[in-house]
């Protein structure tokens, strides 16, 4: 499976659902729930973290047909920690974008080792995201993902404005992740973004299939 959705012609925003649970079953589960209406099936850090990379195989074996992507957000050893996701069966993984630029070279040659791809979080705040988005995306990952964590979208006023703007103004492939809505993933598009992240508006839905099939068709 051709995993080249960064640097390629893209014209509608892909759909991520971020597996942010802890334990297998439920992931496996999750995934059953909405994978017809999702492009990539992620492993949040969470999950990698609780059920070890195996968790990685599992929801590739059942989901072949899925880009698989593994949230390690590695912030060293980025050769290593990335041909680990590989060889567990991981289309993408990501390595943070704020990490020594030898480690996200690293991830990048593990990818072009297994034809696979990196993604760089951009979760950590630098001085200036998007002068360190244009440096990082020189490395050789697919994609940026410019990216507020859950710690950040608990804080009063958070809002995705900020996150779009920096997509905008950065001029290279990204994904956005920080409480994609029915009612935000529209923006995300508009903004050019590749790939738009749910997590929270996924698993958190009283339906996840129902709520991931929205936000394709708000996504549209
Ligand atoms: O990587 C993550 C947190 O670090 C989440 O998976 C990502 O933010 C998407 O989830 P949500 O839509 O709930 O923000």
């Amino acid at each position: 499976m051709s995993v080249v959705i960064g640097r390629g012609e893209v014209c509608v925003v892909k759909l991520q659902v971020a597996l942010d649970v802890v334990d297998l079953p439920a992931a496996l589960r999750l995934a059953h729930q909405v994978a017809e209406h999702v492009d990539i099936l992620e492993l949040g850090t969470p999950l990698v973290k609780s059920v070890g990379i195996g968790a990685v195989s599992a929801i590739k074996a059942a989901h072949p047909d899925k880009l698989v992507f593994a949230d390690l957000k590695t912030a060293d050893a980025g050769e290593l920690e990335a041909a680990m996701a590989f060889e567990a069966g991981a289309d993408l993984v990501t390595v943070m974008g704020a990490a020594d630029d030898d480690t996200v070279r690293g991830a990048v040659a593990a990818g072009r080792k297994y034809g696979k791809e990196v993604v760089a979080d951009m979760i950590t705040v630098v001085e200036d995201r998007v002068a360190r988005i244009r440096e990082v995306a020189k490395l050789g990952v697919a994609f940026v993902e410019i990216h507020a964590g859950l710690d950040e979208q608990a804080r009063p006023g958070y809002t995705i404005d900020t996150l779009l703007e920096d997509g905008r103004q950065a001029g290279v492939p990204f994904s956005i992740a920080g409480g994609i809505k029915t009612d935000t993933i529209a923006a995300v598009r508009d903004a050019g973004a590749t790939v738009a992240v749910a997590g929270g508006a996924i698993y958190n839905a009283p339906n996840p299939t129902t709520a991931a099939q929205q936000l394709k068709k708000h996504a549209a």
